[in-house]
């Protein structure tokens, strides 16, 4: 059953079996997972609103001209110290499916090297990839691209799963810019990977979405469809605002306290067995630290009563670090005409919606290379000398370049964008609560360029990309660059990155892919949130499921690996029943 917080009456006098505090993407994995057994019930409690009849979150392309706000938590993040004192916006989905309703729809695995870390960083080789490997398969349903085109030679069948309940798929819309990228590929500095899914990430290839018949897919059109909404053992409240985690016996964590959004009178449910927490990577640490779960001293200083002393909630944040350049192009064939011209964005939407086809239908980006750096260069070598604690293994990519067919911008003008990513970032952030308003939005800093790495793998990335771009069909293909990127190009004919490191700082956007504010560490780990079975440490009735125990981003994009890690932490809750 669907509750509306704001007006309906609450089952609050239910005990269920399971509260699950958050219906993202993890949270909504694990309700769906748990109550296939009937004699399990779940409560699911959700801040944000119900989901359906919200187009935004149904046309794939919503996501370039721009969610609102409403389906937002609207965060901010803290001045960032390495990258000129901005304030970079940091969005989260605030919506049931939670940030898989207004993500870039990329969908990324990782690479074999990744998960096999986890496990070893972790003790549980339940996290290394061969075990992984399977979830994906279960969780996803590979279908054909809304064009229809033959995808033979794009993908590697032997990989994916066809009868999971999330569907996605290859691009749908061919574009100019494509045959650029393919013609430049070579089998030496930029090879083809024909799936970067399966295990080796590393080459360029053509790039799976979270879409199904040209519409956005989402944790819960998968996880929550109306026949798993049927199941007579599982609640959803949405419009519920959940502000802490409560202990009614000692360290057995029982209780969840919430409100209806825009009323401030707290509601009270219980959990017989376990409250889980799925409120993503900021507000997981966030409720955690409202409730008293963190450094204890730093928690009374806040006139917070502290219930255990865990002082790694919050800290160890992680990022993939991003920025664009762009270039004006002699082409009118990109998707900016889109974003400024109304009558080309209302004829996109009309054969959207007569057939779920065309621009609109398609994800954000058709191509995208995953790349190590060249360590035959010394000065590669020489980095990966000095901070050889970083990478994962030889299939994980130190960073990403992604072919965007146009630019976010007002102008007339038509436009060819490079993404790029440092993947296994160094710099460490940490989400706290605010000291002056402990009960306000959290502190939230991901300290992007703080460590030094991080500058120098996004140099070697812009260099990349740039040798990438430098001869035919390029040449004739690109315009002006734009935003001080001239200059940039210029000076590093010389061996000058001043103006380089300065286009970085001013140019790190949110990469949306925080984890490790709870972080997995093995059994008895003076360091960590949550054992590798995802319980918080110390405590009962408690555990983390969500992007937040991560130890470190999974290369690559985050949401897959969020909705696998789900599904067996779906596993290992029923294992431990
Ligand atoms: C703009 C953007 C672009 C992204 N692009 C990509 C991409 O292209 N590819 C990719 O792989 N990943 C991408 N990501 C990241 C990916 O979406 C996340 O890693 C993934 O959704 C994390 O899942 P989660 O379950 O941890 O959190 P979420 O999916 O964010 O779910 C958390 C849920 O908890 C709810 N919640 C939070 N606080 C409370 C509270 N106090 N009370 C009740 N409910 C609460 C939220 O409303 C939300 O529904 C992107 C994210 C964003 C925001």
């Amino acid at each position: 059953v669907v509750y509306d917080a704001t007006f309906d009456a609450l089952p609050l006098s239910t005990k269920h079996d399971y509260v699950i505090v958050g219906g993202g993407v993890a949270g909504s994995v694990v309700a769906n997972r748990l109550t296939e057994n009937s004699n399990v019930s779940v409560l699911l409690l959700e801040a944000g609103p119900f989901h359906k009849g919200v187009i935004e979150t149904e046309v794939p392309f919503y996501f370039w001209l721009g969610i609102p706000s409403t389906y937002q938590w609207n965060y901010t993040t803290v001045p960032q110290s390495s990258a000129n004192n901005r304030s970079i916006s940091y969005p989260r989905g605030h919506i049931l499916g939670g940030s898989s309703a207004i993500n870039g729809l990329v969908y990324d695995r990782a690479a074999t090297s990744d998960f096999d870390k986890l496990a070893n960083m972790s003790g549980d080789s339940g996290w290394a990839w061969e075990s992984m490997l399977t979830y994906y398969e279960k969780l996803e349903t590979f279908g054909p691209p809304s064009d229809g085109h033959n995808i033979t030679g794009q993908f590697d069948p032997s990989v994916h799963g066809f009868s999971g309940p999330l569907g996605v798929s290859l691009p749908g819309y061919s574009q100019t810019l494509d045959s650029l990228v393919l013609e430049t590929l070579n089998n030496d500095t930029f090879p083809y990977n024909q799936d970067s899914n399966s295990g080796n990430e590393i080459g360029f290839g053509w790039q799976v979405s979270t879409i199904h018949n040209g519409t956005r897919t989402t944790a819960a059109t998968a996880y929550l469809a109306d026949n798993y909404l049927a199941r007579p053992n599982l609640d959803v409240v949405v419009n519920a605002f959940v502000t802490r985690v409560l202990a009614s016996n000692g360290s057995q964590i029982d209780t969840v306290e919430f409100h209806a959004v825009g009323n401030t009178t707290n509601l009270e449910v219980q959990a017989s067995q376990e409250v889980i927490m799925s409120a993503g990577s900021i507000n997981t640490p966030y409720i955690l630290l409202s409730s008293g779960i963190g450094d204890n001293a730093t928690l009374s200083s806040m006139n917070i009563t502290p219930i255990h002393h865990l002082p790694s909630v919050g800290q160890n944040m992680s990022d993939t670090t991003v920025m664009y350049v762009s270039w004006e192009v002699n082409s009118n064939d990109t998707f900016d005409p889109l974003l400024n011209n109304e009558t080309a964005r209302a004829e996109a939407f009309s054969e959207w919606n007569a057939t779920r086809t065309g621009r609109m239908a398609n994800g954000v980006i058709n191509l995208s290379g995953m790349l190590r750096m060249n360590d035959s260069d010394p000065t590669v070598q020489s980095i990966y000398q000095q901070y050889s604690e970083s990478v994962a293994g030889s299939n994980d990519a130190d960073f990403e370049m992604l072919f965007i067919d146009g630019y976010i911008s007002t102008s007339n003008s038509t436009y060819f964008s490079m993404l790029y990513g440092v993947l296994s970032p160094l710099s460490r952030g940490s989400i706290t609560l605010n000291a002056s308003d402990p009960l306000g939005p959290p502190l939230i800093d991901p300290n992007y360029f703080a460590s030094e790495y991080d500058v120098l793998v996004m140099r070697q990335a812009l260099l990349t990309g740039f040798n990438f771009l430098s001869s035919e069909p390029w040449t004739s293909y690109l315009g002006t660059p734009v935003n001080g990127l001239a200059e940039v190009i210029s000076a590093v004919g010389t061996g000058d990155f001043t103006a380089m490191d300065e286009l970085m700082r001013n140019g790190v956007q949110n990469g949306a892919h925080l984890v490790a504010t709870s972080s997995m560490s093995p059994y008895g780990a003076d360091w960590g949130v949550v054992d590798p079975d995802l319980r918080v440490k110390g405590l009962n009735g408690l555990r983390v499921v969500d992007a937040s125990v991560y130890p470190f981003v999974p290369g690559g994009a985050t949401q897959l690996p969020t909705y696998c890690l789900a599904e067996r932490a779906s596993d290992i809750i029923k294992g431990s029943q």
